[in-house]
């Protein structure tokens, strides 16, 4: 019977988990901890590149298509011994030999899943179940950044987990909101099914150095137009709510997860909740008070409303977010003075 680990009985596997490799049992010596992750040159991916190869015992593999992330974001790990770059695609086949998978491969920000929405579906269905097949030959286990959106627009709040979602299956999102919610039950039916060892995170807004600039993103957006002294584009109403977790804060989240014994899904994401308006708010105060807000035409099936409820995260991971947005936002802030190029004024 494979380990009780999940929260309802009906989630939990009747099959014992696929055998790890050979490697992984020998008596005398244990070889690197081998972990892949998908989408690792990306802005979550490429800090928990970062944080893993911390540790001299693990060994890590990047698989990435450079859709929305970059080689940039790696570069100080290009040529370590314990550190390899794949272009690949997750929609295609992969075939490694690996302990633990981080499958975070997905474009993550609105305007980039809605530019080719039926890529963003091909990335999160069948590059989930690539993901699950191999995690299946080789025994190893695998964790899916999913995401707050499988709650749609919330009817519910703050959100726990076993809230179902209000989700439009055929709006504009639908293909990042559905896609990672058929991502989730594929995840529980290879662990019932083939009793494969899953971890999910329903990450809510995060936010950091190496964002995109252009990203599209609301941090990014009002952060970049903050120090090119442009107008901050509040999308109407601007009374809907997010609540934004620091990106070291969701990379401890993610590990934690994946060492832990909980399937999940679990919530991971910064509590503190604030209007649009506030957030421009707080940038024009912290970054250039010289700054206009305005306010702009929103996108259809925008959320309203946001806040985990990390009840979960608390007691079964020992997690809770350390930073807040105010001290946050000027980490940010240097990061995207250096790569724009404009320095703070005296
Ligand atoms: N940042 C957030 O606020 C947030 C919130 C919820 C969930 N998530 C999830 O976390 C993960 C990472 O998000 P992020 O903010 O770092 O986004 P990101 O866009 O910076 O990173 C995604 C990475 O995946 C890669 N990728 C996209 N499609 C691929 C494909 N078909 N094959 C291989 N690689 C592919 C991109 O090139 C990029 O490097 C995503 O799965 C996203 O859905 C993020
Ligand atoms: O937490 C999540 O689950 C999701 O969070 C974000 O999705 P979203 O909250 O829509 O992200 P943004 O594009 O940053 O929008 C946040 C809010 O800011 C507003 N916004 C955005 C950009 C802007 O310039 N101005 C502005 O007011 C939007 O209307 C929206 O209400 C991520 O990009 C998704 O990948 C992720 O899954």
């Amino acid at each position: 019977m494979a380990k009780e680990t999940s929260n309802g009985n009906n989630h939990v596997s009747t099959k014992p988990p696929p055998e790890p490799s050979p490697f992984r049992k020998g008596k005398f010596i244990q070889g690197n901890m081998r972990i892949l992750i998908t989408g690792g040159a990306g802005f979550i991916g490429s800090h928990l590149v970062d944080r893993l190869l911390q540790n001299e015992k693990n060994e890590v593999i990047v698989a990435d298509n450079y859709f929305t992330g970059s080689k940039d974001n790696l570069k100080q790990w290009i040529g370590h011994p314990r550190f390899e770059l794949i272009r690949h695609d997750v929609t295609e086949t992969l075939l490694v030999e690996v302990d633990q998978i981080y499958h975070l491969a997905c474009p993550a920000s609105p305007i980039f899943y809605k530019y080719n929405p039926v890529k963003t579906i091909k990335t999160t269905v069948i590059g989930t179940m690539n993901m699950l097949g191999l995690a299946k030959r080789v025994g190893a286990r695998i964790l899916l950044t999913s995401t707050s959106e499988v709650y749609g627009d919330p009817l519910v709040h703050p959100q726990d987990e076993s809230y179902w979602g209000n989700v439009n299956p055929i709006g504009v999102r639908s293909c990042y909101d559905e896609g990672k919610r058929v991502a989730e039950t594929l995840m529980f039916d290879y662990h019932r099914q083939h009793g494969v060892e899953i971890r999910i995170a329903r990450i809510f807004n995060t936010y950091g150095p190496r964002m995109n600039i252009d990203d599209g993103r609301v941090v990014s957006n009002f952060i970049a137009q903050a120090i090119r002294g442009e107008d901050l584009t509040v999308q109407l109403p601007g009374t809907q709510t997010r609540s934004f977790c620091y990106v070291s804060d969701m990379v401890d989240g993610l590990i934690r997860l994946m060492e832990g014994e909980n399937t999940g899904p679990i919530n991971i994401g910064n509590p503190g909740e604030f209007t649009m308006l506030e957030l421009a708010e707080t940038v024009k105060e912290i970054i250039n008070p010289k700054v206009n807000i305005i306010q702009v035409e929103n996108t259809p099936d925008d959320p309203r409303q946001r806040k985990p409820d990390i009840t979960k995260a608390k007691e079964l991971l020992g997690w809770e977010p350390k930073v807040t947005l105010r001290d946050g936002l000027p980490l940010m802030e240097e990061n995207f003075r250096t790569r724009l190029g404009i320095s703070r004024p005296e």
